[in-house]
């Protein structure tokens, strides 16, 4: 992989503009490429960063009738429940823009964890398999245009946890977890693997509770210590960090 690329602004303000006008660019340069943008989406603070992108003059440039969207990581819960990502990203940012319904995959409801992460895989193969995804050539994962991956304030990643054998996964594309340390416990989550095929990634991480970790990770001594999640973020393509004031203080 080359060197990531590290965006740093003033204010969290900044972060939202510089990430629309990103995310605006893949888009074009995607859709021209293939006729698609597939997206991936974290759940937490990044829902909020992305509202430039539901606003004039973003929101009129892109041609959002070529979206897929996907989620890294999904609490297993009924999606119109206060915990669900899709709810926390469909009022916050799906609700606002013209993506066809039948382009959003949530998760199916009403399944354990175990069979909700063994479906979505299932469905991510099939939409391998009809070409609706691409695959890595060097992995055989799917291959994803634009994940966007917020952080934990002690360095975790979708639903991949310090001390907990998830991030360790190598086959599965999606895998679950039953005793996540933020709650809610129940979760489906990307595994590394498939994390890393993506195309692009975006680490979008704002605010001082990130500092800590933004300094492990991109501190002179982020290689002398085992490494936290954020550090397995590693993908085939680039990866670029949209970073403000606030959480690289510590640097
Ligand atoms: O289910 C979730 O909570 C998220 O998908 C999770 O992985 C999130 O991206 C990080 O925890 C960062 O969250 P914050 O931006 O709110 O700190």
């Amino acid at each position: 992989m080359a060197p990531p690329t590290i965006q740093k602004f003033e204010s969290e303000e900044q972060v939202a503009v510089a990430l629309a006008i990103y995310i605006l660019h893949l888009s074009a340069k995607f859709i021209a490429a293939n006729g698609s943008f597939s997206v991936v989406l974290s759940g937490g603070t990044l829902i909020d960063t992305l509202r430039k992108l539901t606003e004039p003059p973003y929101v009129n440039s892109i041609d959002w009738s070529k979206w897929l969207i996907f989620f890294l990581d999904e609490r297993v819960v009924p999606l119109d429940h206060p915990d669900s990502n899709y709810k926390l990203a469909y009022d916050g940012f799906l609700s606002k823009v013209p993506i066809p319904k039948s382009n959003i995959y949530p998760i199916k409801e009403k399944l354990s964890p175990e069979e909700a992460a063994a479906e979505y895989e299932q469905r991510l193969k099939h939409l391998v398999a009809n070409n609706t995804l691409k695959t890595s050539p060097t992995t055989g994962f799917a291959k994803f245009d634009l994940m966007l991956v917020g952080m934990g304030p002690e360095g975790h990643v979708a639903s991949l946890f310090c001390w907990h054998f998830q991030r360790f996964e190598k086959k599965k594309w999606v895998t679950y977890i039953t005793d996540s340390p933020k709650p809610p416990p129940n979760r489906i989550t990307f595994t590394f693997p498939l994390i890393n095929s993506a195309s692009e990634i975006a680490m979008v991480v704002t605010g001082e509770d990130a500092a800590d970790a933004v300094k492990v990770a991109l501190g002179k001594h982020a290689y002398d210590y085992y490494p936290l999640p954020v550090q397995k973020v590693s993908p085939e393509g680039s990866l670029t960090w949209f970073l403000d004031k606030e959480a690289t203080s510590e640097l």
